[in-house]
């Protein structure tokens, strides 16, 4: 199925037979997909299958043993996050990164940044102030991080991300963790992002969620890619169910 989708003719980021060991373990395994400009594609399947070492491949934490990362026809596989950032990729993180010694408002700074369109001074924190109300923080700039729930911590690295000005945007398991109505939010906050034309790539385990914002899923199972396909018909497949259920003969 993933050939289909390698002939579009120009995805936002296309990833070709992308690989990486850890000793003896090979985590991601000549893993392909594209995304389109615009897209929500949902990164799918059990833990260990290599959804987060896919992540750090194509956002520069680490480097592939093999395989490419194009991002709108530039490869990049192998540059480090820094550059990643400034070409457009961004990320948040399974463990939330908020600075928690610093102001909401100090954080969002600290990622204009690095970011496609950097900004400092007084431009910085004005659009700091838009982004922390983007994300549903407005008005609470000079309190500390420290003071934020759970929930509000994951929005503030939301925030920080989105200072990159990024092309594409990857959510690793943003919304686990939340509470009901944090993640309802959540997920309404996610949506506006793709209104906005926001292009996306979701690691999550949060199946509504995937089903209510994906236009399309990479299911995984043991670092390769299993089905490809819109949520309703790919968590459908038989081979999907079982490596859920973690049959091995998924
Ligand atoms: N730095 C590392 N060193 C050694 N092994 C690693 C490293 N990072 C990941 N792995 C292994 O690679 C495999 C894939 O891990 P990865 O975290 O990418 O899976 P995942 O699909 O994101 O899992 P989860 O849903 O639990 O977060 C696992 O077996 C994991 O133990």
């Amino acid at each position: 199925m993933s050939a289909a989708l390698g002939t579009d003719p120009s995805p936002l980021l296309r990833v070709e037979g992308l690989r990486r060991a850890f000793g003896g373990l090979v985590a991601v395994d000549g893993l392909s997909f594209s995304i389109r400009p615009g897209e929500i594609l949902g990164l799918l399947g059990p833990n260990g299958s290599g959804k987060t070492t896919a992540l750090n491949l194509i956002s520069g934490v680490l480097a592939p043993d093999a395989g490419r990362v194009v991002l709108e026809g530039r490869e990049v596989a192998g540059l480090p996050a820094h550059r990643l950032s400034r070409l457009g990729i961004a990320r948040t993180f399974q463990l939330v990164r908020v600075l928690p010694g610093l102001s909401l408002e100090e954080n969002v700074v600290a990622g204009l940044a690095f970011g496609r369109d950097p900004a400092w001074g007084t431009e910085a924190r004005a659009r700091a102030a838009a982004l922390l109300e983007r994300v549903g923080l407005g008005g609470r700039a000079a309190q500390p991080a420290s003071v934020l729930t759970y929930g509000d911590q994951k929005r503030l690295e939301l925030a920080r991300a989105l200072a990159l000005s990024p092309r594409l945007l990857l959510l690793d398991e943003w919304l686990a963790g939340l509470n009901p109505t944090e993640l309802r939010g959540g997920i309404d906050l996610i949506a506006s992002l793709r209104d906005e034309g926001c292009t996306v790539l979701m690691v999550e385990h949060v199946m509504d969620a995937i089903r209510a914002l994906a236009d399309r899923c990479v299911v995984m199972n043991a670092g390769r890619s299993i089905a490809e396909g819109p949520p309703a018909e790919v968590l459908a497949e038989r081979a999907v169910i079982q490596a859920y259920l973690g049959e091995d003969d998924a």
